[in-house]
């Protein structure tokens, strides 16, 4: 069985009269350490997905199968818990305390989990070695992200969640923190799943799955990943 199965999974919003489909049946599988782009266009759906993959909100129908369990079941606390243990998030906008340094902002998975990897080794990982006492606002966007990787990662998740990671970044940078998400998937087995409007990105993931006006329209299984450093657009 596929470490994470969505089966017929459909999240509605009521607003006044109308009902918004924002995922309107979507059944897709996912491997362990597999790293995964999930492809659309605005308003597809993909965040929503994204949601209710990482335990932020249920689904109004169907299944979510993660290794072995189906979330969709799971009380607020189990899924609170889901959410602080098992998943790593990672936003457009870094989402950091701009009032703590990059090292602190690791830190904080120390407080959210008791196996967390110590702070320092981690953004040695990424490369942050000599920025480990800035802050935030110190820091250039790609470093930033680094960081919020970093404080992802430190928890030592399942599954790492990356919401359009390179959304905010120039081409170079955003070339940079794929990499490091792709090494960490491949170095660490960690499953990485990046949601983006971006197709260039496609080659370098194990599956694509393209979702357009909340339905998955294709998957597409890839043998043979392209290094992001061979990708160009
Ligand atoms: N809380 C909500 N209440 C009402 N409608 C919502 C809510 N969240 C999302 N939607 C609607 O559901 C649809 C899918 O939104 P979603 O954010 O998942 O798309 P997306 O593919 O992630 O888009 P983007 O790339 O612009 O973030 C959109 O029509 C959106 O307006």
């Amino acid at each position: 069985m596929a470490y994470i199965s969505l089966q017929k999974v459909s999240k509605y919003y009521q607003m006044g009269e109308t009902k918004i489909k924002a995922n309107d049946s979507i059944s897709f599988d996912i491997d362990k350490g597999e790293f995964v782009v999930i492809l659309g266009p605005s308003g597809a759906g993909k965040s929503t997905v994204l949601n209710i993959l990482g335990g932020m909100d249920y689904p109004s129908e169907g299944r979510i199968m993660v290794d072995g369990t189906n979330i969709a079941e799971f009380t607020p606390k189990q899924l609170t818990h889901y959410r602080r243990l098992d998943v790593g998030f990672v936003f457009q906008f870094y989402n950091l305390v701009p009032n703590l340094t990059a090292r602190e902002n690791v830190e904080l998975a120390a407080q959210i989990s008791n196996r967390a990897l110590d702070a320092a080794e981690v953004l040695d990982a990424v490369g942050l070695t000599d920025r480990m006492m800035n802050f935030p606002a110190q820091l250039s966007g790609g470093e930033q992200q680094r960081v919020a990787i970093a404080r992802a990662l430190a928890k030592r998740p399942k599954l790492l969640l990356c919401d359009e990671p390179t959304g905010a970044l120039d081409y170079e940078t955003g070339k940079q923190v794929l990499k490091l998400l792709q090494d960490t998937c491949r170095e660490t087995g960690t499953t990485v799943v990046v949601i983006t409007h971006n197709q260039a990105i496609a080659p370098m993931a194990n599956r694509v799955i393209e979702i357009n006006n909340a339905q998955v329209r294709s998957i597409y299984e890839n043998d043979y990943p392209m290094p992001v450093s061979e990708i160009e657009w």
